[in-house]
């Protein structure tokens, strides 16, 4: 099995490079001007045409309306829309219908019921990411949850687990999920919204290295 790696909060094009070079899958562009990780539409733009063809770009937005939703995907183009906010499967499922991209719903996970509420989407999501639940920020926020939540539930759709990963956790939270694809973005910063480049290599190269070992036996 070769996990998936995204990347979230990437705001330059050195930092694109890192990923790639490190063998990151996908890239997360937030759109949310509350977040210190925020590009504006013309900026995320660039940033996926400089991306484009080299990894997947992922485009986060958090309770946009149609109209910003319909115009973040015709100026971005991403290959995925990841929703991050409180948005109903009923309405994902009509921008399915509208935008030609895959979507992703995050889920902030508050106990056993989150994981029954996923169930909702899967009819209306290409994935579901499993995040920690919204403090200040709905994501982004360094914290994570009780992966116990996850190890074991019978997953409908692809996935993915965030939250607080960082260096020193990610061995651990692998072994207690096998997440398929997982998530960071403060656990490869030096301050919030300033990605490391080192951090995001060893980030990678200790989630390919799990891999490898794991496929040895
Ligand atoms: O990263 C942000 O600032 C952000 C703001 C608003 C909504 C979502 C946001 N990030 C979403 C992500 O996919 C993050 O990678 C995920 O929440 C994990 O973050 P972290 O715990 O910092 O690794």
């Amino acid at each position: 099995m070769s996990r998936l790696i995204k990347i979230c909060g990437l705001s330059t094009e050195e930092s694109i490079d890192v990923a790639i070079d490190a063998g990151a899958s996908h890239i997360g562009l937030v759109h949310f001007e509350k977040s210190p990780r925020h590009v504006d539409l013309p900026r995320a733009a660039q940033l996926r045409q400089y991306a484009a063809g080299r990894i997947k770009t992922v485009l986060l937005l958090v309770n946009a309306d149609p109209r910003l939703t319909a115009e973040a995907y015709q100026q971005i183009q991403p290959d995925i829309i990841q929703f991050h906010g409180t948005e109903t499967p009923e309405w994902l499922a009509l921008v399915h219908k509208a935008i030609p991209a895959e979507l992703w719903k995050a889920l902030g996970v508050q106990g056993p019921q989150t994981l029954q509420r996923s169930l909702d989407y899967d009819d209306a999501v290409d994935r579901i990411l499993y995040d920690a639940p919204a403090v200040a920020l709905p994501g982004g926020t360094g914290t994570s949850f009780d992966w116990g939540l996850i190890s074991g539930f019978d997953h409908q759709i692809p996935w993915a687990l965030a939250g607080g990963l960082n260096l020193d956790n990610i061995i651990t939270a692998l072994m207690q999920t096998n997440a398929p694809m997982v998530d960071i973005s403060s656990g490869v910063e030096s301050e919030p919204g300033k990605k490391d480049m080192d951090k995001i290599r060893q980030f990678c190269q200790a989630v390919h290295s799990f891999d490898k070992e794991q496929n040895s036996d």
